[in-house]
């Protein structure tokens, strides 16, 4: 039955759908349109979709079934309901398009809106989604902007069918009409066919009276003097303005160039009316279908304007009626200085921003519902933050979605941070998918060394290169692979109590450091090198490619090296060969790991939008936290995931802390009642859901209700540890992006580094360290430092002006150079519990030269609150490194010596005590005192 729809089919214009949905597409509402009205085509664009998907359940059963056989990133899952739909409308359609032979028939598929300023990506995502839906009947939908036009021309000319949209001048349609018909040229030179390709230029009609029409409004706000004429182009622009482009249209047909295309079968680039719903209620629900009727057009129409033409409908040819009065409508806007360039070009800019931000949006609750999904695969987090922060996190979070932060940084655009060497550092997003390690090799290993009969394995490095594999040791245990021992320390103490815990003949040594020149393995390989009688199949080495220890590793016949990756940097390389294959020699299953982190890696994926995306929603808050002053973020873990702070500690110091800015990470501090801490503090209390907990759970509810912001991470199991490895590293380079500093160097560790070379090397030489002369000496205790803390020459006196410095926003740092071992960090932590009462200073702890390699940046580069309690001991006994002068002993003395020059010159308060005669117990007990009078 005829109506004014199909009226309209019979004049020459075609009637599409702006609309799709599932619901709509399987209760069968395509049909029959298709059916009644001589429906012959469909489009689609991001907020159409975002409307579909974020109600209802019509996509459930979908996303699960995709779910649960992929672990797809949410624009992949996106994507696949989007496919599926499309594929469905376009399969609808089909028999219109072989009835027409190509002419119509078509469903469009837009390409990501986030693209719309970029080429190459337009181009080659165009190509992929042609090849995804895999219908002759899809239409690659693309943007007309500037950077869309010459991807516009490309696609063409391989062959795919383009819809331009965004197009609201009449420059930019004949920008993509050229580009059109360059394109087939393009094919018609290189033989290819011509015919059976379309394409459609959609000129947006509703958007620019909209915003003509606010500028009309204003100035008869005005009572401006044009009143009459300024009234009388209200509702009539965007019509003019595309009868002026049809006019265009048929004046292309009569081209040459065109005639010549059209002999060898090409069709038309067809003008599509868009935008064709009304915004403005006044205006006649069919007043952009009534005025647009033409033949060789198509519109494009809302449901309800759809409707509304079926119902009232008037078709009689407008299109190019009245062409005169449309050009004396545009020359009054010219001339009355409504600046219809100015507002297509805003509008080109407002579509794409609209676009992406129902991207965006869609994005969000196709992630809501996967985390749904997931369940406690997915570690949960739960932000609670004080009212004026939460506000700076959430319009951060609105930056960073317009500024596309989640996909510049999985790209490592540099200008995300400091856009000095950053891309050079991306390697670590590769990694956490597993890629980065050769699981089969590891497993190999780990059978090999079983076999072998290995019951302990010794891994030798430092920071990045031993926290990671030694925290997955602490919460995950040996699962009947060798046992892990982890020596970062040049203490003789520390090296000879690893040495009585193993059987040095059944010991694997793995020695790993990324650059391959640390001091620290460096000297601990040599020295076990000669213990283990030179046996080179003892020793597995991890480094990067070419560095000095893979040439000492084949000189002395290494039984396996590792490569690392030169692009990721030590502390985000927990899930590269440096965390995983100790992980794996301890027996553990290196492909279930990755499994189980990969629920983390997809939900903080590069199109993750920021506000739903775990580890940039940490990051923003960590990073304007910072800028809130509340620069010392607490660690606190329940007993299965306790070691993580240390981990956690190098991340953020080494990552943040630099150019007097920065995290200072508290980690191993014991928690307290909200009354201990200033406003200086952030919280993070990662929990292994079932772990005896009650306590912590309700100190940390108490911190929460004081007003402290809290972070609450919770594992489902311990397993689950990678994926905060994952959240953190990106929570650490989007906290970077937030204060402003490179996360991927670390420049002021370099400093300690030289003094303690050049300490060793003159001691090589002189046999000497030069060591000053003390302030004063009490007890066991020998005092180091500035004159004017000399006070009345005792322990407690020196350590009262020493800690009287402390204020406000300071923290307080207790650096031990002697053995790690749970008697020693007992002393320390009730040091720095006495500090944290009487001050209300937070404290960190440190055992040297372990904590160099990871706070030690921090420290020296972070911001200039830190006051520094440096102890250091003589060894009881030392012990010789292979063929070198220097000692275990010398080289902890100059590293403590070298780390204590650099925090002098760079201006923090320091004091530095050394127990003297070798019984560090006694020394630390009587230290312990001295604070407590100190502070008493
Ligand atoms: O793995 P490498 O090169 O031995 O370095 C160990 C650690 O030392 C540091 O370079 C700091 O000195 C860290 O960044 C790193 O994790
Ligand atoms: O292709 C169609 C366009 O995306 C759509 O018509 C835009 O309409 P709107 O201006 O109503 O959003």
């Amino acid at each position: 039955m005829s109506n004014p729809l199909t009226q309209l089919g019979d004049a020459g214009q075609a009637v599409w759908l702006d609309f799709v949905s599932r619901e709509f597409l399987k209760e069968g509402g395509l049909e029959k349109l298709v059916r009644e009205d001589g429906l012959t085509g469909v489009t689609s664009n991001p907020s159409i979709f975002e409307k579909a998907m974020g109600q209802g359940t019509a996509y459930d059963d979908s996303l699960q079934a995709f779910l649960k056989q992929s672990d797809a990133d949410v624009v992949d899952v996106y994507e696949h309901l989007a496919i599926e739909d499309i594929r469905a409308a376009a399969d609808i359609l089909r028999p219109v398009y072989d009835r027409l032979d190509g002419l119509d028939g078509y469903v469009s598929l837009e390409v990501s809106p986030y693209l719309a300023m970029n080429t190459q990506d337009t181009l080659e995502e165009g190509r992929r989604l042609w090849a995804a839906v895999d219908r002759p009947n899809l239409m690659v939908k693309v943007p007309g902007t500037e950077a869309g036009v010459p991807a516009i021309r490309a696609l063409i000319e391989d062959g795919i069918n383009v819809n331009v949209t965004l197009l609201f001048s009449v420059d930019s349609y004949l920008a993509v009409a050229e580009a059109y018909v360059a394109g087939l040229e393009a094919r018609a030179a290189a033989g290819k066919p011509v015919r059976g390709i379309a394409s459609v230029a959609s000129f947006f009609v509703s958007r620019i009276d909209a915003q003509i029409d606010k500028k009309i409004d204003k100035r008869l706000a005005g009572n401006d003097k044009d009143a009459a004429t300024l009234k009388a182009l209200k509702g009539k622009v965007a019509i003019a303005n595309a009868k002026v482009a049809y006019q265009h249209y048929l004046e292309s047909m009569q081209s040459d160039r065109w005639q010549a295309l059209e002999a060898k079968g090409a069709a038309p680039q067809r003008l599509l009316w868009a935008s064709t719903g009304v915004k403005n209620p006044d205006y006649p629900d069919t007043l952009y279908v009534d005025t647009l009727v033409g033949p060789d057009t198509v519109n494009t129409m809302p449901p309800k304007t759809m409707d509304a033409f079926r119902d009232h409908g008037k078709v009689a040819r407008t299109i190019d009626t009245d062409i005169d009065a449309a050009r004396q409508v545009l020359a009054d806007v010219d001339r009355l200085g409504l600046d219809l360039p100015g507002i297509t070009a805003a509008l080109v800019e407002d579509g794409a921003q609209q676009f992406s931000d129902a991207a965006d949006a869609l994005l969000a609750g196709v992630a809501g519902k996967r985390t749904a999904f997931l369940g406690d695969a997915l570690n949960a987090a739960t932000l609670h933050l004080p009212d004026a922060l939460q506000t700076a996190v959430d319009d951060t979070l609105a930056r960073a979605a317009r500024e596309g932060w989640t996909r510049r940084m999985w790209q490592g655009d540099a200008t995300l941070w400091t856009n000095t060497d950053e891309a050079k550092w991306q390697g670590w997003f590769s990694a956490a998918q597993g890629r980065q390690v050769d699981a089969a090799a590891v497993r190999a290993l780990a059978d090999a060394v079983k076999q072998d009969g290995f019951r302990d394995a010794v891994l030798l490095g430092m920071g990045g290169s031993s926290l990671g594999p030694e925290v997955l040791a602490r919460t995950l245990g040996c699962q009947g692979g060798a046992e892990l021992h982890v020596l970062d320390s040049t203490d003789p103490a520390q090296i000879r109590k690893v040495q009585s815990l193993i059987d040095i003949d059944k010991t694997l040594f793995i020695v790993s450091s990324k650059s391959g020149s640390t001091l620290e393995p460096e000297i601990l390989a040599a020295y076990f090198f000669e213990q283990a009688g030179r046996n080179g199949k003892q020793f597995v080495a991890v480094t990067d490619p070419g560095s000095k220890l893979e040439a000492l590793a084949k000189a002395d016949g290494y039984r396996a090296i590792f490569h690392g990756d030169a692009t990721i940097g030590g502390r985000y390389s927990v899930l590269s060969v440096f965390g995983i294959v100790p992980f794996g020699i301890a027996g553990h299953d290196v492909e279930r790991f990755f499994a189980d982190t990969q629920a983390m890696v997809r939900a903080c994926g590069p199109s993750a939008p920021p506000a739903s995306n775990p580890g940039v929603q940490l990051g923003v808050a960590i990073g304007e936290s910072v800028k809130a002053g509340r620069d010392k973020l607490t660690v606190i873990a329940s007993p299965r995931i306790e070691s993580i702070g240390s981990w956690l500690e190098q991340l953020l110091a080494e990552s943040t802390g630099k150019e007097g800015k920065g995290v200072i990470p508290v980690d191993g501090e014991p928690l307290a009642g909200p009354d201990s801490y200033g406003n200086d503090r952030m919280f993070a209390y990662l929990r292994v859901a079932g772990d005896d907990a009650a306590d912590l759970d309700a100190k940390v509810d108490a911190l929460a209700a004081a007003g402290h912001p809290v972070v609450r991470i919770t594992l489902a199991r311990p397993e689950l540890i990678g994926q905060e490895f994952f959240r953190w590293e990106v929570a650490t380079a989007i906290a970077g992006a937030v204060i402003g500093i490179d996360p991927f160097d670390q420049p002021d560790v370099e400093a300690s580094k030289i003094k303690t070379r050049a300490l060793t090397d003159a001691f090589e030489k002189s046999g000497s360290l030069g060591d000053a002369a003390p302030l004063a000496t009490d007890g066991h205790l020998a005092f180091y430092g500035d004159a004017s803390l000399k006070a009345d020459g005792t322990a407690g006196g020196i350590l009262a002006a020493h800690l009287g410095r402390l204020s406000d926003h300071d923290y307080a740092a207790v650096l031990a150079y002697v053995e790690r071992n749970a008697a020693h960090e007992a002393v320390l932590t009730g040091i720095r519990q006495a500090i944290r009462e009487t001050s209300g200073c937070a404290t960190v702890g440190g055992f040297g030269p372990r904590f160099l390699h990871s706070t030690g940046q921090a420290y020296k580069g972070g911001p200039n609150s830190g006051v520094f309690l440096q102890i250091t001991a003589d060894p009881a006994t030392d012990l010789p490194i292979p063929g070198r002068r220097i000692t275990f002993g010398v080289v902890i003395a100059a590293q403590a010596q070298g780390d204590l020059q650099v925090l002098v010159e760079r201006g923090r308060r320091t004091l530095r005590v050394h127990i003297v005669g070798g019984d560090v117990d006694a020394g630390l007990a009587q230290l312990a005192d001295a604070v407590s009078t100190a502070l008493a």
